[in-house]
């Protein structure tokens, strides 16, 4: 039988196999490594969904599923560094948020309290995964900004609708980021020529992502609050 955390492992794999090939494979295979990543990303939603309808969840997935995904953004983020898609800054943010939200999982652990991934922060994973996946395939090949969004967008919409975002705050918030996303892109698809408005894709992504990412850390943070202080305190 399938278990979440081996849909996790194998997600693990995936990412290897796709940050390696980046650095070994001719240019023309650079289309299949934005796959990888992309079915990678996809397993996410794949065993969270088996682990909530299933009755799987551990303590263990609770730990081991939001490493994987920070190993797997880590690995687009170098290889969006190296291509020019990414501000080398957007990486130290996103990672000093991810080693906040490690502490407070580990100081909540040392009080015997294990949390799952909030709201905020599951689709922050959703919208750093598919939307940097797109920005690297449009980088390189230049597809058109506006197809690129309507696919993506309406992935993640039925992704929500099938996978997951079952919670009804999940689905308000995962609403409210599609249409400001989709309203700013018509805005910038319109008012620049598409091949003109990567930066600006670029600085949309950064906005939204980053606001995900510190609103999500701050929560993890404000819950582990009263423990945190109260380590800091004791001998
Ligand atoms: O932000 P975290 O550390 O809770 O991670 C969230 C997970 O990536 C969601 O799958």
């Amino acid at each position: 039988m399938i278990k979440p955390n081996h849909i996790t492992l194998f997600r693990l794999f995936l990412i290897f196999i796709a940050f390696v090939s980046w650095y070994l494979v001719p240019p023309q295979y650079y289309l299949y490594i934005g796959v990888l990543f992309y079915i990678a990303f996809l397993l996410d939603a794949v065993d969270g969904w088996l682990a909530r309808t299933k009755d799987l969840k551990t303590d263990f997935g609770k730990y081991f599923d939001p490493i994987v995904d920070y190993i797997g953004f880590l690995a687009l983020y170098v290889i969006s560094i190296e291509m020019g898609i990414l501000p080398i800054w957007f990486v130290f943010l996103a990672l000093t948020r991810d080693f906040l939200a490690t502490f407070a999982r580990q100081i909540l652990n040392l009080n015997n309290i294990v949390i799952e991934a909030n709201v905020i922060a599951k689709l922050k994973a959703v919208y750093i995964g598919y939307p940097l996946v797109g920005l690297y395939w449009y980088k390189l090949y230049g597809f058109s900004s506006q197809w690129l969004f309507i696919v993506i967008g309406l992935h993640i919409l039925l992704e929500g609708r099938i996978f997951g975002y079952s919670d009804p705050l999940e689905n308000r918030w995962n609403s409210i980021i599609l249409c400001f996303t989709t309203i700013a892109v018509i805005t910038l698809t319109t008012l620049r020529p598409a091949s003109e408005s990567l930066s600006d894709l670029t600085v949309l992504f950064i906005l939204i992502t980053q606001s995900l990412i510190w609103v999500s850390g701050i929560q993890y943070l404000w819950y582990a609050r009263e423990y945190i202080i109260q380590s800091f305190d004791s001998n």
